[in-house]
Formats: structure tokens, sequence, C-alpha cells
């Protein structure tokens, strides 16, 4: 479904992604997982052209993105930033419209979408259709978001730390809400975090990237169970040990003296 072929980015000459070799299935979640810096936000801007390669190349069912229009092209993918990124001035119908719009739909057909969306991120349409975004939490917000970027049926999804900036409780909310979402939807998305235990809940599979470059990519269990290297490891490990523990423990219900 998403092919990257040694895709490059050089800035200043600074390679920010090195060769980065890639595909992700019709349906699968994989994560971008990696630290600052290590070349995440630029992989997923050269998929939907709001950066061009410096080399290789992004294939979308088997179609280079090289040489679709950028608006089509976005219209096709749906995108959430890191930074919310509502407007303000527009009502959160306006807001998950904005596609719909550019696209010709009618108004009936708009919303009626835009109701089924909000429906779909749990947003009551009645109570939350006409608000403005400064009307919103955090969490809000960011399920307009995902309902905006959900808006023109897109097959393919990315994220780019959807959920960064909301508390653990609101995070772990939308987390469940995203997984429910993906599949009710059976979206292909590709997701970047910085967050393990995120990658480990949301992701079919991971890349790890560091220094633009993708050092492992695999299952959680596959990377817990063949680290490359050391640091490998020590990243999957400790977090990967508690969910574990976790489930351990939910599996044998309430009441059972955890280990
Ligand atoms: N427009 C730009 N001009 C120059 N350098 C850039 C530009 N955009 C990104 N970089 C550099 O490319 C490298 C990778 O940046 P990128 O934003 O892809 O990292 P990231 O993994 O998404 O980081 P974060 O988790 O902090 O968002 C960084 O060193 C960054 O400074």
């Amino acid at each position: 479904m998403i092919q990257l072929e040694a895709l490059t980015r050089r800035f200043d000459g600074q390679r920010a992604v090195d060769s980065v070799s890639l595909e992700v299935a019709e349906g699968e979640l994989l994560v971008l997982l990696g630290g600052s810096g290590s070349g995440k936000t630029t992989t997923l801007k050269m998929i939907n052209r709001l950066i061009e390669p410096t080399s290789g190349r992004v294939l979308l069912s088997g179609e280079n993105v090289a040489g679709m229009k950028p608006y089509e092209l976005r219209r096709r993918i749906g995108y959430v930033f890191q930074r919310i990124g509502l407007f303000p001035h527009m009502t959160v119908a306006e807001n998950i419209a904005i596609t719909p719009v550019l696209l010709g739909w009618d108004r009936d057909r708009i919303r009626s979408r835009v109701d089924e969306l909000l429906e779909l991120v749990e947003l009551g349409p009645a109570m939350y259709r006409d608000r403005r975004p400064e009307a919103l939490s955090g969490g809000q917000a960011q399920r307009v978001a995902v309902a905006r970027a959900l808006a023109a049926e897109p097959r393919v999804m990315l994220l780019d730390e959807p959920f960064g900036a909301l508390d653990p409780l609101t995070r772990g909310r939308l987390q469940q809400s995203f997984l429910r979402i993906r599949q009710t939807l059976g979206l292909t998305a590709i997701f970047v975090t910085h967050d393990v235990m995120e990658a480990i809940l949301l992701g079919d599979r991971i890349a790890v990237m560091d220094s633009g470059r993708v050092k492992q990519v695999g299952t959680a269990r596959e990377l817990l169970d063949s680290p490359v290297d050391e640091s490998i490891r020590a990243l999957i490990n400790a977090p990967w040990s508690q969910a574990e523990i976790a489930s351990d423990r939910v599996g044998r219900g309430h009441g059972t003296t955890p280990a």
C-alpha cells in the first residue's frame, strides 16, 4: 500500500532522512519511533509531499507520488499534525468540512458526514458541531483534528504525535478511541511517536529511527526477542516488561496477587 524506497532528504548538506526503505501493508499501522531529530516528521512529510525528497521515492498503491498533484495527494491522505492546528475562526463543523467543501460535496452530504465523524470520535454532534476551537479541551480538539483528517474518507492516515501534548489520562482515552476507529475503518496508517508504550499499544509493527536511519523494524515482540543492538534492547525492554506485567494482571482478573 505504501512503499518508501531509499528515501533521503538533506538539509544544508546534513541527512535528516538517510535512505529509509519501508513497506506498510493495506490495513496495517506502522509506528515510526525515535528520539527528537531522528527524522520521523521529515519522513512523514515526504509521503504527502509537504517536503520533497532529495532522492528515493514513495509509492502509494504502486503509484509514484512524485507524479501526483500535491493537492490531490493530500486529499487522499488524512494528516493529523503534531500541534493541533484547528482554524480558530471556524466552528468544529467547518473545520471538519474543509476537504469536503474543497471537493464540492453538497451541503446535506457534508452535514451528515460531519455528524457521522463527530459520533465516531465520541463528541455528540448537537453539542459540539457549532463550537469554536477555543471552547474545546485539548483532548476534544485533538478528536476534532482526527475527524477532520478522516473527512474525505482517506484510505491512508499519517499521524504525527497526535496525542503528544495531552495529559496521560486523556492520552490513554484517545489511544483507545483511535484503536477502535482504526479497526472500524480498516485504515492504513503511519503513526509517529517518541513514546515506546504508545508504539507498543498502537503499532502492528514499529520502525525504530535514529539519526535519519531505520535501525530496526518489526513487531514489538520481534524487537524484544531479537534486538539488533543494545540501544534497541534498552528502548523496548523496560516498558514492554511493564506492559506484560500489566496485561498479566488483567488476564488473571481482579483480586489476585501481582507477581
Ligand atoms: N526545514 C528544515 N531545515 C533544516 N533542517 C531541518 C528542517 N526540517 C528538519 N530539519 C532537521 O532534520 C532533522 C530531522 O528532523 P525531524 O523533524 O524529521 O525529526 P523528528 O524525529 O520528527 O523530531 P521531533 O520528534 O523533535 O519532531 C533534525 O536534525 C532537524 O533539525
